[in-house]
């Protein structure tokens, strides 16, 4: 969608693309008595964590793939999780995990996530399948990551010799996407809570990525006219991390939210789903 001279980066065109191409690839596996399967796991009762793994759900379904839900409660141990994980893991008829961030506190995260054999880490969200992102032969690097390079490949936007400022630096979005984006030539720089001039630093940016969790933290003043804006925050009430309409005025392309980045991310998982199902069989 063109508005004016701006680029409105439309997720859901991108990710119908995407889902289109996996259609007869599932037709495929099908005939070979193979329905992707995808297992999610929530821990705890986080209303919003809850809908997005049943977006998940409804997604697999609606391309005729199954899913599993494992749902524990707020109390679980993360040897109980473990547990789970690794009987998914042994779980023929299971080709991809996800287990859904954040997990309660008292939870040691990333022990879970390490958990999860890395031939169903659809989520790339253990340390060998970064490791293999970083090296630039992920089978599945991080979805939300991985999304926002598909976003920009869709629209055509070139990365190379660009500045990139990636704003957060988590193990799932901030840090994989600086390293996608710095294996597709771009020079990144990676900002964070202790960042100082932060606005001076994204005013350089070509490209600005906001993977903060902080509603409407970015200002439209901190952009470069004509820069590239991808908003991949979730907050609560589908908020980015964006001042959409402020951004909006200075930048060549952003992505709004909803319907920006989170689309394209759960069309990337099942991808990476049926990706795996094809590799590991029935
Ligand atoms: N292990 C793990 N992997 C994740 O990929 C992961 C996660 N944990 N934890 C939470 C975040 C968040 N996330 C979203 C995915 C889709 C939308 C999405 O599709 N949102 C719709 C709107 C949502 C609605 O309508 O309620 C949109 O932007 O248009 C949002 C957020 C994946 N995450």
């Amino acid at each position: 969608m063109v508005n004016g001279e701006k680029l409105i980066l439309d997720g859901n065109a991108v990710a119908d693309s995407m889902k289109l191409q996996l259609e007869g690839r599932i037709k495929r596996l099908k005939e070979r008595g193979i329905t992707p399967c995808l297992a999610t796991i929530l821990v705890g009762d986080d209303p919003s964590s809850a809908t997005y793994v049943r977006m998940k759900g409804n997604a697999c379904k609606r391309l005729g793939m199954t899913s599993m839900r494992v749902e524990l409660s707020a109390s679980t141990t993360t040897e109980a999780l473990i547990a789970a994980i690794r009987e998914l893991n042994e779980d023929r008829s299971v080709h991809g995990i996800l287990l859904q961030h954040p997990v309660p506190h008292h939870i040691d995260e990333r022990a879970a996530f390490e958990a999860i054999a890395i031939a169903k880490d659809v989520d790339g969200v253990t340390a060998v399948g970064y490791a293999q992102n970083a090296f630039g032969y992920a089978d599945y690097p991080s979805c939300t990551p991985a999304a926002i390079m598909a976003i920009l490949a869709y629209y055509q936007l070139p990365i190379g010799g660009k500045h990139a400022v990636v704003i957060g630096r988590s193990p799932i979005l901030g840090k994989p996407v600086s390293v996608m984006l710095l294996n597709a030539d771009a020079t990144v720089t990676t900002c964070h809570s202790r960042t100082s001039d932060l606005a001076a630093l994204v005013r350089m940016a070509d490209i600005v990525v906001a993977a903060v969790g902080k509603p409407k933290f970015v200002q439209g003043d901190w952009i470069k006219p004509g820069a590239v804006v991808i908003d991949a925050g979730y907050n609560p009430g589908n908020v980015g991390d964006v001042d959409y309409e402020a951004c909006l005025a200075n930048a060549s392309a952003i992505t709004p939210v909803p319907t920006g980045v989170g689309p394209v991310t759960i069309a990337t998982l099942l991808k990476h789903t049926v990706h795996a199902a094809e590799k590991l069989g029935g």
